[in-house]
């Protein structure tokens, strides 16, 4: 999938190949996280004390991350969708510009907020042993910052595949669009077969990169819970990338149909 050819970016079968390949990234991001307690404390607005900051310690390095990431360009890629849109710069680099695939402005579907907030209060603690270690909060943070940016460009590229589902069935989507038919619209962009397979390889995947090869199993040696991997797609993942389909869908009748 290349973002400066447009044709590349509508292929249903290259924006399946990218999910897929997503998932790898996904996975071992989690693995990271994995390794650290749940450490609450990095979560909870005021948990620890931010000189001129009113979030969480990791919104905050989510932010000072995004700034910088801002400044070189990453925000202007169209599969990038920032935690914090109002407090970014702009780049130092020079902007490049990449032909419209969307409609003019995608950015408006913007799960983020949703997605900190499954992130945190159901797979952390589903993949993480209880209790908060001092000395690794930063380093846990980080991992979160990674899981949590994964996780969103995953789920935001709902918006591709929305796209490309419309330009095949254009006449029926317009007519759902216009009759603002949600059910319609989410049952049309739904594939049942596809989601099995995403959750049958999804725990593959967890299983494998979860273990060293070297070791024998066992369920001590497990970097990663699958089951819970596998209940984060079918619960959050999945149904949010359908969200962010139909809200892309919506939007598209308002700025061109
Ligand atoms: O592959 C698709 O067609 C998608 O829309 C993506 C996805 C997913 O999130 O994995 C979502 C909805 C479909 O039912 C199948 C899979």
């Amino acid at each position: 999938m290349d973002f400066l050819r447009p044709d590349t970016v509508m292929d249903l079968s290259n924006i399946r190949a990218a999910l897929i390949r997503m998932e790898d990234t996904i996975v071992f991001n989690l693995i990271e996280r994995a390794k650290f307690p749940r450490q609450p404390s990095s979560y909870q607005k005021g948990g620890i004390a931010i000189p001129d900051f009113d979030g969480s310690f990791v919104d905050w390095i989510l932010r000072e991350e995004e700034i910088v990431h801002a400044k070189l360009r990453r925000y202007q890629s169209p599969d990038e969708i920032p935690f914090f849109p109002d407090d970014l710069p702009e780049p130092i680099l020079p902007p490049i510009s990449y032909p419209p695939v969307l409609y003019p402005h995608p950015n408006k579907v913007n799960v983020n907020d949703h997605i900190k907030d499954f992130y945190v209060n159901d797979i952390v603690p589903s993949i993480c042993q209880d209790g908060e270690q001092e000395e690794n909060l930063g380093s846990s943070s980080l991992c979160d910052v990674e899981c949590l940016r994964s996780l969103s460009r995953r789920i935001h590229f709902g918006r591709f595949v929305a796209e490309s589902k419309f330009l095949t069935e254009r006449e029926t989507m317009t007519a759902m669009i216009k009759a603002k038919d949600m059910a319609g619209l989410g049952a049309a962009i739904t594939n049942s077969a596809v989601e099995k397979q995403v959750l049958a390889r999804l725990k593959k995947k967890a299983e494998t990169y979860g273990i060293d090869p070297n070791l024998k199993s066992s369920p001590n040696d497990k970097k990663v819970d699958a089951d819970a991997v596998v209940a984060m797609y079918e619960n959050w993942v999945i149904p949010l990338t359908k969200e962010v389909e139909v809200e892309y869908l919506l939007h598209r009748l308002h700025e061109e149909v």
